[in-house]
């Protein structure tokens, strides 16, 4: 037997349970060794029934001292067992097993296991579990595997055929080096397989989940450190020497700026000016300044005669940077690198000017919406390609554009902060650069949370802020999942706000099923102040930037995850003015609140990313789970962030030693990696 066979080779897997096992993902052998349990049974020593514990699972041992009885209750057949011990009483009941009747007989001992209900002053046990002494001996004490299961397929079946498969020894090669194994203090790969399956103890079964939990982390650090490649093969073909003009663009600025800007902006033009090519993340929380680093980078292709494109995941967002980019080089006399803009709203012939324009080096900066600068586009001159990411995993997309012209130098811009853990993961394929610094003079938002009880003071305060000429978002969550929906609660809630400020206050509405050019002269109009107050939904979350805005009230807040929420506020306060963020909620549970407290309590945007990823998992916070990419069996990236540490610096240094793996003692290890790598990048749909 090897482990590429199929299922069927087992004895009893027949078409039918073979194409349930598929359901479950399974399908060969090597896919049924790894198909770990999700949970275990305990089977403990039997107890008495005065020592039983309500809502518990346990067993017990007694001796029938008289036979079932059987009765028909509707359409079920109900059969009873009573057990008396020391005077108290345990009532068993099956329901449509009337068979059992033949089965357990009066004088006969028996073991029975469930979980202890009580139901009007009667403790039962609902369909337990019934042993013999001697098969209650095989399990006692025991883990018994509890597995996902599919309908049809029990769990009795699943073990059963788990089972059958380790007692035909079909072994694993062992493929992580012994020195890593030892250093690391991990169980041999066989043996950590039969020890998640059937634990010969607690402790057996966690030395097999961490080595495990090891193997899942390092394959796929593994895979995305092989993906990036290596400094020696990204030769740079820009040669970007010229930087007096970003010299001068940044003395220019109407600021300073700030040390990690500095900072970071140094590490993008060493990247720019050297041989290699740059492959680089930039990190920073909402309203960091992160977007001057990324004209600063264009400006700096630009000024050597390099085209370079900035792709972003908004029209509004899009615009926005478009008109900053465009008045940025205004001021600075250089608007002769006459940048584009690219969005779903101009029209087919715009659009092929604009790529004819492209394509002929005619304009040397690019701005625009991801799909669209993706499309055909001809670059026969970009040295720089800028992604914002926003919280997605993209090395597909930025592969993409990578491929176009002549490997360009590629930057990413995420607007969420990540744990450091989890960027290990996200972003193992390039260098990170952290903006931990926010600018100076900036008052931090003063927060509150509170229910809906408030919503009069609220807007007192919004109009109190209206009066001083600040403005306001509000931001209503989708009602349902239906985007239709979300149209109409903001455009019903739209109407109450204008009724409720009257005519002197300008409300407007924005949604996603806005026309794209209508949304941008919504924004337009919020920008220049026309709009006082603006009911959105959360299309204002991806980096909008008006720094008069200093309210925001966010209904519903319970709704959103706190990495969300966090994005919003980061709408307010980016001006020097006193900013407020009120997150309402309608919500009774003490949860609820507790969790929007931690928005309350800080600002930073690392230490509640995370809060999120302890309180949600990775999958929902960045939306990464529907990628397949982060689908670990065993794994927990917050709970097991130490062993995620000992992988990673076990890569490193197998790395570091060998390479790319051709040393003997890495025959296996290669070959597992490949395999690993192959059937990942299958799972991954982006
Ligand atoms: N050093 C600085 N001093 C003062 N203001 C700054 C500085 N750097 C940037 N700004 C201003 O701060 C505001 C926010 O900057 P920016 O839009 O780049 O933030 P961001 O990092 O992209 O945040 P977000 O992810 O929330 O969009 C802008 O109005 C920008 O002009």
């Amino acid at each position: 037997m090897k482990t590429e066979d199929s299922i069927r080779s087992l004895k009893g897997i027949g078409e039918k349970t073979e194409k349930l096992f598929n359901k479950l993902g399974v399908s060969t052998l090597g896919q049924l060794l790894h198909y770990y349990p999700r949970d275990y049974d305990s089977y403990g020593e039997p107890v008495l029934i005065r020592n039983m514990k309500i809502n518990q699972k346990q067993s017990i041992s007694a001796v029938l001292t008289k036979n079932p009885e059987s009765k028909r209750l509707q359409a079920k057949t109900i059969t009873t067992v009573i057990l008396t011990d020391g005077g108290n009483r345990l009532a068993l009941t099956w329901f449509n097993m009337p068979f059992l009747r033949n089965t357990l007989k009066k004088g006969g001992r028996y073991i029975f296991r469930g979980t202890i209900r009580e139901k009007r002053g009667v403790i039962q046990m609902d369909q337990p579990e019934i042993f013999t002494d001697s098969v209650y001996e095989d399990v006692r004490g025991r883990l018994m595997p509890i597995y996902a299961r599919t309908g049809g397929l029990s769990n009795k079946t699943i073990s059963k055929t788990v089972r059958a498969l380790l007692d035909e020894k079909l072994l694993e090669t062992e493929y992580l080096p012994e020195d890593i194994r030892i250093r690391f203090q991990l169980s041999e790969i066989n043996y950590s397989i039969e020890q998640i399956h059937f634990p010969d103890s607690l402790k057996s079964m966690e030395a097999a989940r961490r080595r495990l939990v090891f193997d899942e982390f390092f394959f796929f650090l593994m895979m995305i450190a092989r993906m990036k490649e290596s400094k020696d093969s990204r030769k740079s073909n820009w040669k970007l020497n010229e930087v007096w003009t970003t010299e001068k663009v940044i003395e220019n600025l109407p600021y300073q700026l700030t040390n990690a800007q500095l900072r970071v902006w140094n590490e993008i033009e060493c990247d720019l000016k050297g041989h290699v090519r740059m492959s680089r993340l930039i990190q920073g929380d909402v309203g960091s300044g992160k977007t001057i680093l990324a004209f600063l980078a264009m400006i700096m292709a630009a000024s050597n005669g390099f085209q370079s494109a900035l792709m972003v995941p908004t029209e509004v967002l899009a615009r926005q940077h478009y008109e900053s980019l465009v008045s940025l080089l205004e001021s600075n006399g250089l608007s002769e690198y006459s940048p584009v803009l690219l969005t779903g709203s101009n029209t087919a012939k715009e659009k092929r000017r604009i790529y004819a324009q492209i394509a002929a080096d005619e304009t040397k900066m690019i701005i625009g919406t991801h799909a669209l600068i993706q499309e055909k586009a001809e670059y026969p001159n970009l040295a720089l390609v800028i992604t914002d990411e926003q919280h997605r995993f993209g090395v597909s997309q930025r592969e993409a554009l990578s491929v176009k012209g002549e490997l360009p130098h590629v930057m990413v811009m995420s607007a969420t902060p990540i744990p450091r853990t989890l960027a290990i993961m996200l972003y193992g394929d390039l260098d990170i650069s952290v903006l931990d610094e926010l600018p100076a003079k900036r008052l931090p938002v003063k927060n509150c949370v509170v229910d809906t009880g408030y919503r009069r003071a609220a807007y007192q305060l919004m109009r109190q802020e209206v009066s001083r000429g600040h403005q306001v978002y509000i931001i209503c969550p989708m009602v349902e999942e239906s985007e239709g929906l979300d149209a109409a609660n903001v455009t019903d809630y739209t109407k109450q706000m204008q009724q409720e400020f009257g005519a002197d206050i300008v409300v407007e509405m924005l949604h996603g099923q806005m026309k794209p050019k209508i949304k941008d002269a919504i924004m337009q109009r919020f920008a220049s102040g026309e709009i006082q107050i603006l009911v959105s939904t959360t299309v204002v979350e991806v980096g909008v930037n008006v720094p008069n805005a200093t309210v925001m009230l966010v209904e519903n807040s319970e709704r959103f995850g706190l990495a969300g929420l966090h994005q919003l506020r980061g709408r307010v306060g980016r001006g020097r003015y006193q900013s407020f963020c009120i997150f309402m909620h309608g919500d009774t549970n003490p949860e609820t609140a507790r969790r929007l407290e931690i928005l309350n309590k800080s600002n930073d945007g690392f230490y509640i990313a995370e809060e999120d990823l302890k309180l949600r998992g990775p999958g929902d916070l960045f939306g990464i789970r529907q990628s397949g990419l982060m689908d670990f069996k065993l794994a927990d990236i917050f709970q097991d962030a130490s062993v995620l540490k000992e992988a990673n610096q076990a890569v490193i240094d197998i790395l570091a030693a060998d390479e790319d793996l051709s040393l003997p003692e890495h025959r296996e290890l290669i070959t597992a990696i490949d395999r690993y790598s192959d059937r990942k990048l299958k799972e991954i749909t982006i």
